[in-house]
């Protein structure tokens, strides 16, 4: 086997050199034509493959590729290796390829096969080949220089695959500030999500580190490749909780070869589309609240504002009275420019539902009093006297005017706050009782209130675009070639049926997790609500139970939470088998919390390679006074995360739990863990589950008095107490 092992080895090393060498000659002869500068179409066309070879060889030189595939394609001769890179790499003198791209439909032989003697099949364009695999190697490249060689299958060797030896490798790497690619070592259950078809809306149930956040921009990165004629980078959005968490993931697409998506979180990308017409409420304040401690923490149930507003009730209700006033809207009088001449109520309506019945509402207002306004002026040509004319013509204007006035032109805002109003301050008249009764008396109050400040809340996002787009329509470059929701268990029905309304061919990617619903003021309860937005037909939905981020006794651990926390708990996450120190249980508060917390950074700090640390705490004010007394102990440099930051610098944090959502630390810390700050409800459940699977390698959490009783009483040998 060792011998095996040096030979495979050195196989492998001289096949990089050659790799190499092969790709160097190949950019020093395209670095050696001269950029074409001139107008001729064909020399701009061959010119820009030419760069996209320069960039794309430059990019790859120096990990040419991470994996091979002997595959044995039945009827063809011998089993011939492919090598698999992040982008393909043709010869210099041939369109032959020494490198695969990991997107291309073989290269998917290499994820989806798990071992096994049988014969292996991919999706071709041409249909399915089948045929067997000899080997599966993987292989670590970096600088150019050949690191590791490890077989993960070998039909002729009579040693047992070791299938998961280069992933735990993988996983048991220290993390940084950024999310990485993970094109080595795609799982199976996430390539197929990757590589579904584009024409689908795919709501993936993940838990906690399963990869959805990753999965989801390698599915991006095929669906460029894949579809390339079809989707452009600049067409594609992801839609993320923060842009923090948009700066942590911001590493991976570049990484894949992919720029220029659109990424963005759903509040900037309305504020933007409404012209910033409205301000947003302070989110901080809205977290504060949510997120209160004990018995002053709301209940959370279809009352609460962002339930009630971004359901499909709502929106029906909203479309229910667009319809109202798209039926009156026109004024019910006719237009009489001067006496004795008459446009009859009738012909403007018949303008404004017949001939302009397909464009928004705004703009057939705007065409119909275009419409008058030509009108007028063919009745002002037919008037002969010169004094009569001036007269009729500044009569007739006055008249347009005012006629405008009776049939106001509402911005989104301007019509949404209406809405809100009752018979008796002034409604708009399509307002029925019924309407008014809809709404719950404090919600309009709130509202209302707001609106006078031009404030809105994040739930009020939506119903402002939907009213955007029937006033305004949805021009091409706003309609998405595909649509990335991340985190998706936050975003409500209203916001997803608005956003199908902007994305072509239903073709999107929904992530989320279920048992992380920490905002389940404003977010969905169950996937149904999502998925019955679009055709049965055209979408899809996966679960992936697998998690790769954290040790087994981590997730063990937090599996206890959830089970503590519900009456049915949702699925359960199931580790990969990587094992670590047993998570750590500690009474600690006060200075002597503040003590080991000092101490648990110092120590983190000196040890080699040291990666993230996190302490976690419920509210963003503990986090401030976690953050200030370490800081007197002498940790330096610690960061503190509370709403509103932008970016993600790694090394050591206080973050509130609620912020932590879809960040990973090596270290986690999480205080409070005693029975006022972590009742045995499931929303305190998801919220400390929230935190427990923040962790890739080690846990502590730290209790005052007695421990939560989501934590109470675990035991096994994933838990021990801390001294
Ligand atoms: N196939 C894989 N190979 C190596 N690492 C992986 C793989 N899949 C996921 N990971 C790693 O697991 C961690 C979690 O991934 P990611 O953040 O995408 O998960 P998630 O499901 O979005 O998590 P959460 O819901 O907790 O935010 C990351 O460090 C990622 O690199």
């Amino acid at each position: 086997m060792e011998s095996g092992l040096q030979s495979a080895y050195l196989e492998e090393k001289e096949r990089l050199e050659h790799t190499i060498q092969e790709m160097e000659r190949h950019l020093e002869a395209l670095q050696a034509i001269p950029p074409y500068t001139g107008h001729d179409m064909t020399e701009q066309v061959l010119e820009s493959i030419r760069e996209n070879k320069r960039r794309s060889l430059a990019h790859a030189l120096p990990e040419p590729y991470f994996g091979r595939l002997d595959f044995h394609e039945t009827g063809k001769p011998g089993p011939a290796p492919l090598y698999i890179g992040k982008s393909g790499v043709e010869k210099s003198d041939s369109p032959e390829l020494m490198v695969i791209d990991w997107r291309a439909p073989v290269a998917s032989l290499f994820y989806s096969f798990t071992g096994g003697t049988e014969a292996a099949s991919y999706d071709s364009p041409d249909g399915v080949v089948q045929g067997l695999v000899f080997l599966k190697r993987n292989l670590v490249i970096r600088k150019q220089i050949l690191q590791r060689v490890v077989d993960t299958f070998d039909r002729e060797s009579d040693a047992m695959a070791v299938t998961d030896e280069f992933l735990l490798y993988r996983l048991g790497e220290n993390k940084d500030n950024k999310l990485r690619d993970i094109v080595s070592t795609i799982q199976a259950e996430q390539d197929a999500i990757i590589r579904a078809g584009k024409n689908h809306a795919l709501v993936i149930q993940g838990v906690a580190g399963s990869g959805k956040t990753t999965v989801a921009l390698h599915r991006l990165a095929y669906l460029l490749y894949q579809y390339r004629d079809q989707v452009k980078a600049e067409k594609m959005i992801i839609f993320a909780p923060s842009r923090m968490f948009l700066d942590y993931i911001s590493g991976v697409l570049p990484e894949l070869g992919v720029g220029h998506i659109q990424q963005t979180t759903f509040a900037d990308w309305a504020l933007e589309l409404l012209n910033h017409e409205v301000k947003l409420a302070d989110p901080a304040q809205a977290l504060r609240h949510w997120f209160a401690v004990g018995a002053a923490r709301p209940v959370m149930d279809d009352t609460a504002p962002g339930r009630f507003k971004g359901s499909l009730r709502f929106m029906q209700w909203l479309d229910g009275l667009l319809n109202a006033y798209e039926q009156q809207a026109v004024p019910q009088t006719d237009f009489v420019p001067w006496d004795g001449v008459k446009l009859p109520y009738r012909t403007i309506r018949d303008w404004y539902a017949v001939e302009y019945k397909h464009e928004p509402l705004m703009k057939r207002r705007e065409r119909v009093l275009a419409r008058i306004k030509r009108w007028l002026e063919m009745e002002l040509d037919k008037v002969w006297e010169v004094h009569l004319k001036k007269d009729y013509k500044k009569r007739g204007s006055a008249r347009l005017r005012d006629y405008g006035k009776q049939w106001p032109a509402y911005t989104p805002f301007g019509f949404y706050k209406e809405l809100f109003r009752t018979a008796e301050s002034g409604a708009l008249p399509f307002v029925s009782e019924a309407d008014e009764r809809f709404i719950p008396e404090d919600l309009r109050q709130a509202t209302l209130t707001a609106a006078k400040k031009k404030q809105v809340q994040p739930d009020d996002l939506a119903p402002l675009l939907y009213i955007r787009q029937r006033f305004e329509g949805i021009h091409g470059d706003l309609r998405f070639d595909h649509t990335v929701i991340d985190e998706a268990q936050d975003f409500s029905p209203f916001q997803v049926a608005l956003l199908a309304l902007h994305t072509k061919n239903g073709s999107f990617s929904i992530l989320g997790d279920l048992s992380q619903g920490i905002h389940a003021y404003q977010g969905v309860r169950d996937w149904h609500e999502l998925l019955s937005l679009f055709p049965e037909e055209n979408r899809a939905y996966f679960t992936l139970n697998r998690s790769y981020r954290s040790t087994m006794e981590i997730i063990y651990f937090a599996n206890e939470v959830l089970k503590r926390g519900f009456a049915e708990p949702p699925a359960l996450a199931v580790p990969v088998f990587r094992s670590g120190e047993p998570v750590e249980l500690a009474q600690a508060d006060g200075p002597a919390l503040a003590q080991r917390l000092a101490g648990a950074v110092q120590e983190h700090r000196q040890r080699e390679g040291a990666g993230t640390l996190a302490v976690l705490a419920r509210t963003e004010e503990r986090c401030r006074e976690l953050h200030a007394q370490l800081l007197a102990a002498g940790c330096d440099g610690v960061n503190l995360i509370v709403p509103g930051q932008q970016q993600y610098e790694g090394g050591v944090s206080v973050v509130p739990v609620y912020m932590a959502k879809g960040l990973e630390f090596d270290s986690v810390l999480l205080v409070d863990v005693d029975p006022v700050h972590y009742a045995q409800t499931a929303q305190e459940a998801k919220l400390l589950y929230v935190g427990c699977t923040r962790a890739l390698h080690e846990l502590k959490l730290f209790y005052s008095g007695e421990p939560s009783p989501l934590i109470a009483g675990v035991q096994g040998d994933f838990v021990k107490a801390g001294l």
